[in-house]
Protein backbone atom coordinates (compact mmCIF):
# COMPACT_ATOMS: atom_id res chain seq x y z
CA UNK A 1 0.00 0.00 0.00
CA UNK A 2 1.13 3.81 -0.64
CA UNK A 3 -0.34 7.28 -0.36
CA UNK A 4 -0.27 8.92 -3.51
CA UNK A 5 -1.00 12.47 -3.80
CA UNK A 6 -1.31 15.30 -6.16
CA UNK A 7 -2.48 18.98 -5.26
CA UNK A 8 -2.19 22.10 -6.08
CA UNK A 9 -3.59 25.31 -4.57
CA UNK A 10 -3.26 28.91 -4.33
CA UNK A 11 -3.93 30.86 -0.78
CA UNK A 12 -3.09 34.20 -0.74
CA UNK A 13 0.37 34.96 -1.61
CA UNK A 14 1.08 31.00 -0.99
CA UNK A 15 0.99 28.94 -3.75
CA UNK A 16 1.56 24.82 -2.97
CA UNK A 17 2.05 22.57 -5.61
CA UNK A 18 3.32 19.12 -4.57
CA UNK A 19 3.44 15.54 -5.92
CA UNK A 20 3.99 12.59 -3.21
CA UNK A 21 4.18 9.13 -3.04
CA UNK A 22 4.31 8.07 0.99
CA UNK A 23 4.88 4.96 2.22
CA UNK A 24 1.87 3.35 3.47
CA UNK A 25 3.80 2.05 6.54
CA UNK A 26 5.78 3.67 9.06
CA UNK A 27 5.78 7.61 10.12
CA UNK A 28 6.30 9.68 7.55
CA UNK A 29 7.87 12.64 8.76
CA UNK A 30 6.68 16.27 6.88
CA UNK A 31 9.48 18.76 7.90
CA UNK A 32 10.32 21.81 6.86
CA UNK A 33 10.64 25.89 7.62
CA UNK A 34 7.42 27.81 9.24
CA UNK A 35 5.09 28.78 6.44
CA UNK A 36 6.33 25.97 3.92
CA UNK A 37 2.58 24.71 3.66
CA UNK A 38 2.98 21.48 6.41
CA UNK A 39 -0.18 22.05 7.96
CA UNK A 40 -2.19 23.04 4.52
CA UNK A 41 -0.51 19.89 3.10
CA UNK A 42 -2.21 18.04 6.02
CA UNK A 43 -5.39 19.78 5.59
CA UNK A 44 -5.83 18.67 2.17
CA UNK A 45 -4.94 14.96 2.77
CA UNK A 46 -7.67 14.80 5.69
CA UNK A 47 -9.53 16.81 3.00
CA UNK A 48 -10.63 19.86 5.21
CA UNK A 49 -8.97 21.90 2.56
CA UNK A 50 -10.09 21.14 -0.93
CA UNK A 51 -7.78 21.94 -4.07
CA UNK A 52 -9.76 21.83 -7.55
CA UNK A 53 -7.44 19.39 -9.09
CA UNK A 54 -6.34 17.32 -6.67
CA UNK A 55 -5.35 13.62 -6.57
CA UNK A 56 -4.83 11.65 -3.27
CA UNK A 57 -5.63 7.84 -3.26
CA UNK A 58 -4.53 5.97 0.22
CA UNK A 59 -4.32 2.01 -1.10
CA UNK A 60 -6.72 0.84 -3.64
CA UNK A 61 -9.61 3.89 -2.83
CA UNK A 62 -9.15 6.95 -4.52
CA UNK A 63 -10.17 10.12 -1.93
CA UNK A 64 -10.04 12.39 -4.69
CA UNK A 65 -9.53 12.63 -8.20
CA UNK A 66 -11.15 14.51 -11.15
CA UNK A 67 -14.74 13.23 -10.79
CA UNK A 68 -14.75 12.26 -6.67
CA UNK A 69 -14.07 14.10 -3.70
CA UNK A 70 -15.13 12.04 -0.48
CA UNK A 71 -15.97 14.50 2.27
CA UNK A 72 -13.83 14.77 5.52
CA UNK A 73 -16.20 13.16 7.45
CA UNK A 74 -16.33 9.95 5.30
CA UNK A 75 -12.37 9.56 4.92
CA UNK A 76 -10.85 7.13 7.96
CA UNK A 77 -8.59 9.09 9.58
CA UNK A 78 -7.31 10.13 12.25
CA UNK A 79 -6.07 13.85 13.54
CA UNK A 80 -4.24 14.66 16.44
CA UNK A 81 -3.61 18.42 16.41
CA UNK A 82 -1.25 20.63 18.45
CA UNK A 83 -3.81 21.19 21.31
CA UNK A 84 -5.53 18.15 22.28
CA UNK A 85 -9.36 19.02 21.81
CA UNK A 86 -11.09 16.65 23.64
CA UNK A 87 -14.78 17.12 24.97
CA UNK A 88 -14.69 18.41 28.11
CA UNK A 89 -18.09 17.17 29.22
CA UNK A 90 -17.06 13.83 28.68
CA UNK A 91 -14.66 11.44 30.73
CA UNK A 92 -11.53 10.27 29.14
CA UNK A 93 -13.68 7.12 28.02
CA UNK A 94 -16.77 9.08 26.70
CA UNK A 95 -13.90 10.66 24.73
CA UNK A 96 -12.78 7.56 23.22
CA UNK A 97 -16.32 6.26 22.46
CA UNK A 98 -17.41 8.64 20.88
CA UNK A 99 -15.67 8.21 17.35
CA UNK A 100 -16.03 5.15 17.43
CA UNK A 101 -19.35 4.27 16.94
CA UNK A 102 -19.46 5.71 13.72
CA UNK A 103 -17.08 3.38 12.21
CA UNK A 104 -19.07 0.07 10.98
CA UNK A 105 -17.87 -3.08 13.24
CA UNK A 106 -16.41 -4.69 10.00
CA UNK A 107 -14.03 -1.62 9.45
CA UNK A 108 -12.87 -1.46 13.18
CA UNK A 109 -9.12 -2.85 13.22
CA UNK A 110 -8.32 -1.13 16.63
CA UNK A 111 -10.23 -1.69 19.28
CA UNK A 112 -10.60 0.97 22.51
CA UNK A 113 -8.36 -1.09 24.59
CA UNK A 114 -5.40 -1.38 22.29
CA UNK A 115 -5.32 2.13 22.57
CA UNK A 116 -5.42 2.77 26.04
CA UNK A 117 -2.99 -0.02 26.47
CA UNK A 118 -0.61 1.65 23.68
CA UNK A 119 -1.16 5.04 25.35
CA UNK A 120 -1.00 4.25 29.22
CA UNK A 121 -4.33 5.91 29.91
CA UNK A 122 -6.34 3.00 31.77
CA UNK A 123 -5.89 5.15 34.94
CA UNK A 124 -7.46 7.40 33.56
CA UNK A 125 -10.72 6.75 31.94
CA UNK A 126 -13.30 7.86 34.16
CA UNK A 127 -11.37 11.49 34.26
CA UNK A 128 -12.94 14.69 32.70
CA UNK A 129 -11.06 16.21 30.10
CA UNK A 130 -10.38 19.02 32.57
CA UNK A 131 -8.33 16.63 34.93
CA UNK A 132 -5.73 16.12 32.89
CA UNK A 133 -2.35 17.39 32.74
CA UNK A 134 -1.34 17.94 29.31
CA UNK A 135 0.91 15.49 28.32
CA UNK A 136 -2.35 13.18 29.28
CA UNK A 137 -4.84 15.35 27.24
CA UNK A 138 -2.66 14.30 24.32
CA UNK A 139 -2.28 10.71 25.19
CA UNK A 140 -6.14 10.74 24.96
CA UNK A 141 -6.35 12.25 21.95
CA UNK A 142 -3.78 10.05 20.22
CA UNK A 143 -5.97 7.27 21.44
CA UNK A 144 -8.79 8.62 20.45
CA UNK A 145 -7.50 9.04 16.99
CA UNK A 146 -6.38 5.85 16.53
CA UNK A 147 -9.59 4.08 18.12
CA UNK A 148 -11.87 5.54 14.62
CA UNK A 149 -9.40 2.47 12.90
CA UNK A 150 -7.58 5.08 10.67
CA UNK A 151 -6.27 4.39 7.45
CA UNK A 152 -4.01 7.28 8.10
CA UNK A 153 -2.96 9.11 11.26
CA UNK A 154 -2.24 12.44 11.06
CA UNK A 155 -0.56 14.35 13.40
CA UNK A 156 0.41 18.36 13.46
CA UNK A 157 3.04 19.55 15.97
CA UNK A 158 0.92 17.14 18.46
CA UNK A 159 3.82 17.92 21.09
CA UNK A 160 4.71 21.21 20.06
CA UNK A 161 2.29 22.74 22.64
CA UNK A 162 4.10 20.48 25.38
CA UNK A 163 7.18 21.45 27.46
CA UNK A 164 10.27 19.44 27.27
CA UNK A 165 9.04 17.04 30.65
CA UNK A 166 5.75 16.23 29.00
CA UNK A 167 7.19 15.63 24.98
CA UNK A 168 9.76 13.10 27.02
CA UNK A 169 6.62 11.65 28.59
CA UNK A 170 4.91 11.14 25.01
CA UNK A 171 7.88 10.47 22.73
CA UNK A 172 7.81 6.74 23.81
CA UNK A 173 4.27 6.56 23.27
CA UNK A 174 4.65 7.85 19.66
CA UNK A 175 7.91 5.45 18.97
CA UNK A 176 5.88 2.65 20.15
CA UNK A 177 3.22 3.59 17.64
CA UNK A 178 4.56 2.26 14.42
CA UNK A 179 6.39 -0.64 15.82
CA UNK A 180 3.04 -2.12 16.97
CA UNK A 181 0.29 -0.76 14.47
CA UNK A 182 0.10 -0.91 10.95
CA UNK A 183 -1.21 2.39 10.33
CA UNK A 184 1.30 4.91 8.19
CA UNK A 185 1.40 8.42 10.22
CA UNK A 186 2.02 12.07 8.62
CA UNK A 187 3.76 13.60 11.12
CA UNK A 188 3.97 17.38 10.67
CA UNK A 189 7.07 18.86 12.96
CA UNK A 190 9.68 21.36 12.69
CA UNK A 191 12.20 19.94 15.50
CA UNK A 192 15.01 17.92 14.15
CA UNK A 193 15.20 15.60 17.03
CA UNK A 194 11.08 14.64 16.72
CA UNK A 195 11.94 13.62 13.31
CA UNK A 196 15.05 12.11 14.14
CA UNK A 197 13.83 9.59 16.54
CA UNK A 198 9.70 9.12 15.13
CA UNK A 199 10.72 9.37 10.90
CA UNK A 200 10.87 6.33 8.67
CA UNK A 201 10.55 8.51 5.46
CA UNK A 202 11.08 12.45 5.47
CA UNK A 203 9.54 14.73 3.08
CA UNK A 204 11.59 18.18 2.81
CA UNK A 205 8.79 20.94 2.31
CA UNK A 206 10.48 24.59 0.99
CA UNK A 207 7.93 27.29 0.31
CA UNK A 208 5.20 24.94 -0.86
CA UNK A 209 7.22 22.34 -2.86
CA UNK A 210 8.81 19.02 -2.05
CA UNK A 211 11.94 19.46 -2.30
CA UNK A 212 13.34 16.10 -1.47
CA UNK A 213 11.75 12.92 0.01
CA UNK A 214 13.16 9.33 0.89
CA UNK A 215 14.29 7.41 3.71
CA UNK A 216 15.30 9.31 6.65
CA UNK A 217 18.31 7.69 7.49
CA UNK A 218 19.87 8.83 3.91
CA UNK A 219 17.60 12.21 4.05
CA UNK A 220 19.64 13.81 7.15
CA UNK A 221 23.14 12.42 5.00
CA UNK A 222 22.19 14.08 1.84
CA UNK A 223 25.00 16.56 1.37
CA UNK A 224 22.70 18.35 -1.22
CA UNK A 225 20.07 19.07 1.28
CA UNK A 226 20.10 21.33 4.81
CA UNK A 227 19.45 18.80 7.21
CA UNK A 228 23.43 17.78 7.11
CA UNK A 229 24.78 21.04 7.76
CA UNK A 230 24.31 23.26 10.92
CA UNK A 231 25.57 22.49 14.53
CA UNK A 232 22.64 19.55 14.90
CA UNK A 233 23.27 17.66 11.33
CA UNK A 234 23.28 13.53 12.75
CA UNK A 235 22.58 10.40 11.04
CA UNK A 236 20.32 8.21 12.61
CA UNK A 237 21.41 4.26 12.75
CA UNK A 238 19.07 1.53 13.05
CA UNK A 239 20.13 -1.36 15.25
CA UNK A 240 19.62 -4.04 17.81
CA UNK A 241 20.41 -4.85 21.15
CA UNK A 242 22.96 -7.48 21.31
CA UNK A 243 24.26 -8.28 24.87
CA UNK A 244 24.53 -6.07 28.11
CA UNK A 245 27.89 -6.43 30.26
CA UNK A 246 27.15 -5.62 33.54
CA UNK A 247 30.81 -6.13 34.41
CA UNK A 248 31.61 -2.87 32.57
CA UNK A 249 28.15 -1.58 32.50
CA UNK A 250 27.74 -1.31 28.97
CA UNK A 251 25.43 -2.82 26.36
CA UNK A 252 26.24 -3.96 22.87
CA UNK A 253 24.26 -2.92 19.72
CA UNK A 254 24.55 -4.32 16.41
CA UNK A 255 23.98 -2.64 12.67
CA UNK A 256 25.03 -3.51 9.14
CA UNK A 257 28.21 -1.91 9.88
CA UNK A 258 29.21 -3.14 12.97
CA UNK A 259 29.02 -2.87 17.03
CA UNK A 260 28.17 -0.28 19.26
CA UNK A 261 29.20 0.22 22.92
CA UNK A 262 26.95 2.43 24.53
CA UNK A 263 25.91 2.75 28.36
CA UNK A 264 24.25 0.07 29.99
CA UNK A 265 20.40 0.12 29.10
CA UNK A 266 17.44 -1.39 30.74
CA UNK A 267 16.12 -2.65 26.55
CA UNK A 268 15.32 -6.35 25.94
CA UNK A 269 17.99 -8.37 24.13
CA UNK A 270 16.66 -8.19 20.31
CA UNK A 271 15.10 -4.82 20.85
CA UNK A 272 15.17 -2.35 17.87
CA UNK A 273 16.93 0.73 18.58
CA UNK A 274 17.67 3.96 17.13
CA UNK A 275 21.24 5.57 17.31
CA UNK A 276 21.81 9.20 16.60
CA UNK A 277 25.43 10.30 15.70
CA UNK A 278 25.95 14.31 15.30
CA UNK A 279 28.30 14.77 12.51
CA UNK A 280 31.02 16.67 14.74
CA UNK A 281 31.55 13.92 16.92
CA UNK A 282 32.92 11.61 14.45
CA UNK A 283 36.13 12.25 14.07
CA UNK A 284 38.63 10.81 10.70
CA UNK A 285 41.58 8.27 11.11
CA UNK A 286 43.13 6.71 7.70
CA UNK A 287 44.46 4.31 9.94
CA UNK A 288 42.32 2.25 13.49
CA UNK A 289 43.84 3.49 16.75
CA UNK A 290 44.34 1.33 19.05
CA UNK A 291 45.96 3.52 22.01
CA UNK A 292 42.32 5.53 21.97
CA UNK A 293 39.73 5.51 24.65
CA UNK A 294 37.48 5.83 21.95
CA UNK A 295 35.29 2.41 22.14
CA UNK A 296 33.52 3.23 18.88
CA UNK A 297 35.34 2.96 15.64
CA UNK A 298 34.18 1.37 12.54
CA UNK A 299 35.83 0.93 9.05
CA UNK A 300 34.22 3.41 6.21
CA UNK A 301 34.42 4.35 2.68
CA UNK A 302 34.21 8.32 2.10
CA UNK A 303 31.26 8.51 -0.42
CA UNK A 304 31.65 12.91 -0.73
CA UNK A 305 33.06 15.74 0.90
CA UNK A 306 31.74 19.62 0.51
CA UNK A 307 34.07 21.67 1.46
CA UNK A 308 32.77 25.05 0.05
CA UNK A 309 36.04 27.32 1.52
CA UNK A 310 34.11 27.05 5.00
CA UNK A 311 36.83 26.20 7.67
CA UNK A 312 35.21 23.20 8.11
CA UNK A 313 33.92 20.17 6.22
CA UNK A 314 31.58 17.77 5.91
CA UNK A 315 32.04 14.28 4.86
CA UNK A 316 29.36 11.22 3.85
CA UNK A 317 30.71 8.08 4.95
CA UNK A 318 28.93 4.71 4.37
CA UNK A 319 29.93 2.20 6.74
CA UNK A 320 28.95 -2.02 5.82
CA UNK A 321 25.81 0.21 3.89
CA UNK A 322 25.20 2.74 6.76
CA UNK A 323 25.23 6.24 5.85
CA UNK A 324 27.18 8.67 8.42
CA UNK A 325 28.18 12.22 8.41
CA UNK A 326 31.72 13.64 9.66
CA UNK A 327 32.49 17.34 10.31
CA UNK A 328 36.10 18.04 10.58
CA UNK A 329 38.57 20.63 9.24
CA UNK A 330 38.96 21.88 6.40
CA UNK A 331 42.65 21.43 7.31
CA UNK A 332 42.57 17.97 8.67
CA UNK A 333 40.64 16.90 5.80
CA UNK A 334 43.63 17.89 3.95
CA UNK A 335 46.11 16.47 6.03
CA UNK A 336 44.30 13.05 5.88
CA UNK A 337 44.22 13.73 1.64
CA UNK A 338 40.54 12.64 2.04
CA UNK A 339 39.08 11.93 -1.28
CA UNK A 340 35.96 9.99 -2.54
CA UNK A 341 36.39 6.12 -2.70
CA UNK A 342 38.52 6.02 0.15
CA UNK A 343 38.73 3.75 3.43
CA UNK A 344 39.13 5.00 6.38
CA UNK A 345 38.22 4.65 10.12
CA UNK A 346 34.79 6.57 11.86
CA UNK A 347 35.60 7.27 15.36
CA UNK A 348 32.30 8.23 17.08
CA UNK A 349 32.97 9.74 20.29
CA UNK A 350 29.27 10.09 21.81
CA UNK A 351 25.96 8.27 20.88
CA UNK A 352 22.68 9.26 21.70
CA UNK A 353 19.95 6.61 22.10
CA UNK A 354 16.93 7.55 20.88
CA UNK A 355 14.81 5.11 21.90
CA UNK A 356 13.30 5.52 25.36
CA UNK A 357 13.35 2.47 27.76
CA UNK A 358 11.39 4.10 29.94
CA UNK A 359 8.13 1.91 28.25
CA UNK A 360 10.42 -1.56 28.86
N1 LIG B 1 -6.38 31.80 4.72
C1 LIG B 1 -5.19 32.11 4.25
N2 LIG B 1 -5.03 33.10 3.34
C2 LIG B 1 -3.81 33.39 2.85
N3 LIG B 1 -2.67 32.73 3.18
C3 LIG B 1 -2.78 31.76 4.07
C4 LIG B 1 -4.03 31.39 4.65
N4 LIG B 1 -3.81 30.36 5.50
C5 LIG B 1 -2.46 30.11 5.45
N5 LIG B 1 -1.88 30.94 4.60
C6 LIG B 1 -0.42 30.94 4.26
O1 LIG B 1 -0.13 29.66 3.72
C7 LIG B 1 1.21 29.33 4.04
C8 LIG B 1 1.29 27.91 4.54
O2 LIG B 1 0.67 27.80 5.80
P1 LIG B 1 0.78 26.49 6.68
O3 LIG B 1 0.00 26.73 7.94
O4 LIG B 1 0.40 25.33 5.84
O5 LIG B 1 2.34 26.44 6.97
P2 LIG B 1 3.16 25.54 7.99
O6 LIG B 1 4.34 25.04 7.24
O7 LIG B 1 2.24 24.53 8.61
O8 LIG B 1 3.60 26.61 9.07
P3 LIG B 1 3.90 26.47 10.64
O9 LIG B 1 5.12 25.59 10.77
O10 LIG B 1 4.20 27.88 11.06
O11 LIG B 1 2.69 25.89 11.31
C9 LIG B 1 1.71 30.36 5.02
O12 LIG B 1 2.61 31.19 4.34
C10 LIG B 1 0.47 31.07 5.47
O13 LIG B 1 0.76 32.42 5.76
Amino acid sequence: MSIDAKFSLVKGDFKLDVELTLPGRGVSAVFGPSGCGKTTLLRLIAGLERCQHGYLKVGDRVWQDGNDYIPPHKRAIGYVFQEASLFSHLDVKGNLEYGVKRVPIAERRVSIDQGIELLGIGHLLNRKADQLSGGEKQRVAIARALAVSPKILLMDEPLSALDLALKREIMPYLESLHGELDIPVIYVSHSPDEVARLADHLVLLDRGRVRADGPIASMLTRLDLPLAYGDDAAAVIDACVTEHDDHYGVSYLEFAGGQFTVARNSLPIGQAVRLRIVARDVSLTLEQQTGTSILNIFAATVAEIISDEQPEVVVRLMAGGVPLLSRITRKSAAQLNLECGQMVFAQIKSVALLSDDKKH
